[in-house]
């Protein structure tokens, strides 16, 4: 009997069990974007067939989009093929598109929750790793290569092996200006990046269940830098909530089936994991990464660990990665100057995040020291801002919101920090030249982004709420 959550939607998905192999799955929604779909769309072309149902596929650009004059055609000729060839197959091949500009347009990971499109119970994929975002909603959502892609589109279905069951509780209650990414970072400094490889993990207890949609957004998105092949939260109320009136969310009777479907998704009380993990709110501060992968955080009070805490085998990549950083073992972040701030991504970029930043930002000043990205996720977080008044406290605050997308997440468009200058990014990756080539990164909540923007040197985000 199935009696985790994550049994219960995977195995109500299986279409066909190979035997001693993999198991075929059906796979509800599949997102695509520029950069992974391009050779996809290529084999179906080259077998001559279509889409088996096109209309559960949507597009959208979003890693290679400018994020200024969108209106006018892209400058950088790799960005603008890439973004050219996903209209013009999406248009070939019958697809959902929704392209730059598009008022739908945004990060596929911020899109897919904010139009309806994402539901509690369904499989959903993307080759992107940071499909695990959409787990959120009370889906198996997951990462997928470029064949597995084409797979789907031709098939609707996709071959897998089952993964194992985690279950991570967080228990009690998260102290002021601690957030969902923290908690993110703060499992990850704990089990590695590596820690949950193999295994879906669903995220519970009561810091979980406060979170914001938004807030579970973000944990789940960083699933899969634990390793992880996805990460989701048994949807609730305010799941429910969240989703309803969205565009693409179910109406009327549909609605009301949906949801007495959807309160049937939890894992059983006497459910079983492969693995469970238990930790306390209480113990988790403000969090910022010191090093090379996203693991590699502490408490924003803590010192970067001394060399004699690594062992052996890791000290020489460890001490690589603080060279590469310009920091040293022991060393307190607090007082760091920093250049760059980022305040965007599919980890952060959602009006919750824009929220956090301006409640820090209001009636201050952006140091002069700092260039500040902040980059909405999607066309929808933009004009929410604008309705909320938001820009107004940001731009009096010395402030530029940018246009929709992945922006300064990955060195993949224009938005790329310098060689040798510091960031503080509200993303979800820190690896050597990840936001540009010799750029070094701090990654860090949208409170803590804000506080280094205003201060200009990495700063405690406690220090300055409703101050
Ligand atoms: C470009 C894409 C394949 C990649 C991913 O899979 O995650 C990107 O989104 C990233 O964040 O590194
Ligand atoms: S915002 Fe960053 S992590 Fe998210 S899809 Fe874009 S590049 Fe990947």
């Amino acid at each position: 009997m199935a009696n985790t959550l994550f049994d219960k939607i995977w195995d109500s998905h299986v279409v066909q069990h190979v035997e001693d192999g993999p198991e075929q799955l059906y796979i509800d929604r599949l997102y695509c974007h520029e950069v992974t779909s391009p050779q996809a769309f290529e084999g179906m072309r080259r077998r001559g067939i279509k889409c088996f149902r096109p209309e559960n596929i949507f597009c959208m650009p979003d890693h290679n989009t400018p994020t200024h004059d969108q209106d006018k055609p892209i400058e950088d000729p790799v960005s603008k093929t890439q973004v050219d060839t996903l209209a013009k197959n999406a248009e070939e091949f019958g697809l959902n598109h929704f392209g730059m500009l598009n008022p739908k347009n945004g990060i596929i990971h911020v899109v897919g929750p904010e139009r309806g499109l994402s539901l509690p119970g369904m499989t959903i994929v993307c080759g992107d790793s940071h499909t695990s975002t959409h787990g959120a909603m009370g889906a198996v959502a997951f990462g997928i290569g470029t064949s597995e892609v084409e797979m789907v589109m031709a098939s609707q279905c996709i071959l897998q092996q089952k993964p194992k069951s985690m279950r991570i509780n967080i228990e009690g209650k998260l102290a002021e200006g601690v957030t969902a990414k923290d908690i993110a970072l703060y499992l990850m400094s704990k089990l590695t990046t590596s820690g949950a490889t193999g295994y879906f993990v669903e995220y519970a207890g009561e810091a979980v269940r406060d979170l914001s949609m938004e807030g579970r957004l973000t944990l789940c998105n960083l699933s899969i830098e634990m390793g992880a092949r996805g990460g989701f939260i048994a949807p609730d109320e305010k799941t429910f909530e969240y989703i309803k009136g969205r565009e693409y969310a179910p109406k009327g009777e549909d609605w009301d089936k949906a949801v007495e479907y959807w309160k049937t998704l939890r894992s059983g009380d006497d459910a079983v994991f492969d693995k469970e993990l238990t930790f306390q709110a209480e113990d988790i501060e403000p969090m910022v990464t010191y090093g090379t992968n996203p693991g590699m955080g502490m408490g924003i009070t803590q010192s970067i660990p001394d060399i004699d805490t690594i062992p052996d085998a890791g000290k020489a990549s460890y001490l690589k990665s603080l060279g590469y950083m310009g920091f040293e073992p022991g060393q307190k972040l607090i007082g760091t100057p920093v250049d760059y701030v980022f305040l965007g991504a599919c980890t952060n970029g959602r009006i919750e995040d824009f929220r956090a930043f301006a409640s820090i930002v209001r009636g201050k000043k952006k140091a002069d020291r700092i260039t500040a990205w902040l980059v909405p996720g999607s066309w929808m977080v933009s004009e929410q801002i604008k309705e909320e008044g938001l820009d107004k406290i940001l731009e009096e605050a010395g402030f530029e919101i940018r246009q929709p997308g992945c922006s300064a997440c990955l060195a993949m468009n224009d938005d790329k920090i310098p060689a040798g200058k510091l960031a503080v990014s509200t993303s979800n990756r820190n690896f050597e030249g990840r936001q540009g080539p010799g750029a070094r990164t701090v990654l860090a909540s949208p409170l803590t982004a804000a506080a280094a923007a205003i201060t200009g040197v990495i700063t405690d985000p406690r220090t300055l709420i409703n101050a």
